[in-house]
This record gives C-alpha cells, structure tokens and sequence, in this order.
C-alpha cells in the first residue's frame, strides 16, 4: 500500500532555553548544517553557539509561539490534516529535528500497512541543509528499521507551474490595497561553499551575476539559482516590473561569507534609494515560522522603518491555503495511480 510523508524543518518542544538548547544541538550538528570535521563542529557549535544562542533564540520564539504550540509546526499539522481530507492514502507528518520525528512518522506508516513511501520535503528549493538533509536522514531511518519499505522522494519544486501559480496568487492577494515601492523576495541564506559543495560540475557555480542564469545541470541543486528562478517565474506569471522586485537572503550565522545581498541589509538600504513602502515575501518557506513571523514580520519592519521606511507588509507563506493543498494532492494522488512525480 502506498502512503505520504510529509517532512518539514521542525522546532523546540518549548519556547524556552531548555528546550531550545537540544533543538539546536541537533540542528546544528548535522553535517548537513555546519558542514566542518566533527571535532570543529563540536567546539563551533556546542563550545560557542550553545553557550549563548539558546538564551536569545528562546526570548525570539516566545515572541511568536501560540497557544497551540510552534506556528512551524501547528500550520505543518494543519496542512497535513487537509492534505488527508484529499487523498485514500495514509499521510504522515515527521520533522527533520525535534521530537516529532522522521522515524515516528514512518512508524505511524508501517502500522497502516503502508510499504511505498512518497516523501516530500516541505521545501521548494534545494539544499543540502534542507532538502538533502531531510531526503538522507530519511534513507537512513528506512535502511535502519524499514528495510522492506520503497521509498520515493518527491523533487524539489520551485519552478513546478501549479506551486508557482498558487504562490503568485497569494502573493497577488497579500498585494491587495498595498501601495508598494518595491517588493523583496527574501529566501533563507545559506554559506556560499554550501553553493560549491553542491556543484556536481565542480566549476560552474562561481556565485558570480552569470552562472545562475547560464543553463547547467548544476542548476538541479543550486540553492541560489533556484531562488532566483521562483523569482522571476512569479514576476513573469504577475507581470511584475523588473525594477520594482529583487532578491535577499535572511537568517545567516557570523563568520563565513553568506549568499548575498543580505535581507537586513537591503532593510537600511531601500529607504534611502525612495523605495518606503515594501512588501517582503518568504518563499523559501512554506510555512510560517520563527524566520518569517520574528525575523521578517516584526524584526525587519523596526530595521526598515528606523532606516527611513514608511509602509511594510511581510505577505504570509502559503501554510494551509486550499489552492496549495490542492496542488499537493494532485502531486500525491498522481503518484499513486500513475507512479508519476510533478516536474
Ligand atoms: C529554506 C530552508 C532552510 C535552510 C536552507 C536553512 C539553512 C540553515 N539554517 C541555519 C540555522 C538556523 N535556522 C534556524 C531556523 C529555521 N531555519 C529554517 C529553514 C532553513 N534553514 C526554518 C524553517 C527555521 C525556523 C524553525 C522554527 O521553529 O520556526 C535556526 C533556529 C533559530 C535561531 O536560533 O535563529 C538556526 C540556528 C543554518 C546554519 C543553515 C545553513 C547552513
Ligand atoms: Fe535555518
Ligand atoms: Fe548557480
């Protein structure tokens, strides 16, 4: 029998530094993550991020944690329980860290009798601390305790024409009776070697203003070239002038050289160009979270308005949205009769 698993980043249990210590020691130490020899992740991450991090990033998450829990997690569950509603299949929900995870979701599978696994990390673009992250972690939990299962993942989807559509939508309705300057799309950073490590030609990404748009197979896992594709598919399907878009990258960690130019930068920036009233959107993630509500929505107004901003608006990810449920049940259910994967 075939059934889903749908896999997203994952959080704390709590919003406090309890609970955000072992979150982010798990993160962080993935070699995925902080991609250095383990004994110099080990003293990067546990002798100095854990020393202070916890503390800081507990204070961010009480900023934006409900009732209910982690916004990550209860728009992940909401999504997952809609995603159910449209499928005869099994769909589970796993998280790459934390307690909700990958192997309790594949367990939960195994119980309905399910032995073909369509994965699909909840990710548009390509990364090896995202998608590839979750695709391996995954593999590994099968060999390990599910060996007769099939496992199937699903691509990433960033130029895929319903996902593209549904965003332009929600993008095209956030916009309403929103007088703009300029729109920003801000993806999440990641280090620039992560770009290289993920070159299978060795030598076309270069990072430069020419490899992301001159066409290679390196493009299959170029986290930027993907962003800026989304980008400008988005522009395209909404006929946004080229002048009035442009692309960021948030959420970056001190000391290596990140994907630029960087959100909080542009921030300061476009208020002195005349550009005081933007719209922001986060299309890296599908769901709303701490890099979305904290960072962009409540940090990132202060920045723009104390540079000189007038009017800001961080349109929402697409969470639960009938249209994108609907675009991931016809993935889903294409699957199951036709052992096809969306392109
Ligand atoms: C697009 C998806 C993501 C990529 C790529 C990614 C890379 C990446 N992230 C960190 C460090 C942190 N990220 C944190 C939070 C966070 N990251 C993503 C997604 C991607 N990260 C999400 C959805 C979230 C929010 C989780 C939530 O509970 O809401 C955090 C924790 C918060 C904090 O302390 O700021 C860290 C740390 C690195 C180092 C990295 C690539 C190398
Ligand atoms: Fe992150
Ligand atoms: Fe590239």
């Amino acid at each position: 029998m075939k059934g889903v698993l749908l896999v997203n980043l994952g959080s704390p249990d709590n919003p406090t530094p309890k609970d955000v210590k072992p979150y982010l020691d798990e993160f962080l130490m993935d070699e995925r993550v902080i991609d250095t020899p383990k004994w110099l992740r080990n003293i990067i991450v546990r002798g100095i991020i854990l020393q202070t991090r916890p503390k800081k990033s507990a204070a961010a998450y009480q900023k934006i944690w409900w009732e209910e829990g982690s916004p990550l997690i209860v728009i992940s569950e909401r999504f997952a329980a809609k995603v159910r509603g449209e499928t005869k299949m099994p769909v589970a929900l796993g998280m790459r860290y934390g307690s909700m995870s990958i192997k309790n979701a594949l367990v939960e599978l195994e119980a309905k009798g399910v032995d073909e696994v369509l994965l699909v990390p909840l990710y548009p673009h390509y990364a090896m601390s995202s998608y590839e992250t979750v695709v391996v972690k995954t593999m590994e939990e099968q060999q390990a305790h599910f060996p007769k299962m099939r496992l199937t993942t699903l691509p990433a989807f960033y130029k895929n024409e319903g996902y593209i559509e549904v965003l332009s939508k929600s993008i095209a309705e956030g916009l309403k009776n929103f007088d703009y300057d300029h729109i920003l799309f801000s993806y999440h950073g990641i280090p620039e070697r992560h770009i290289r490590k993920s070159d299978p030609t060795r030598f076309h990404c270069k990072i430069d203003g020419q490899c992301c748009s001159t066409n290679s197979v390196a493009h299959n896992t170029c986290y930027r070239h993907q962003c800026f594709d989304t980008t400008e598919r988005v522009k395209a399907y909404l006929g946004l002038p080229d002048e009035k878009v442009s692309n960021s990258f948030q959420s970056r960690l001190p000391n290596d050289p990140w994907l630029k130019p960087y959100t909080d930068f542009e921030f300061e920036r476009f208020p002195k160009e005349g550009k005081k009233k933007l719209a922001v959107i986060t299309p890296a993630f599908v769901s709303d979270c701490l890099e979305t509500l904290e960072e962009i929505a409540m940090e990132g107004k202060h920045q723009f308005q104390d540079a000189g901003g007038e009017d800001y608006k961080h349109i929402p990810c697409l969470n639960d949205d009938d249209a994108w449920v609907n675009v991931m049940a016809k993935w889903v259910n294409n699957w199951e009769t036709t052992g096809e994967l969306p392109s």
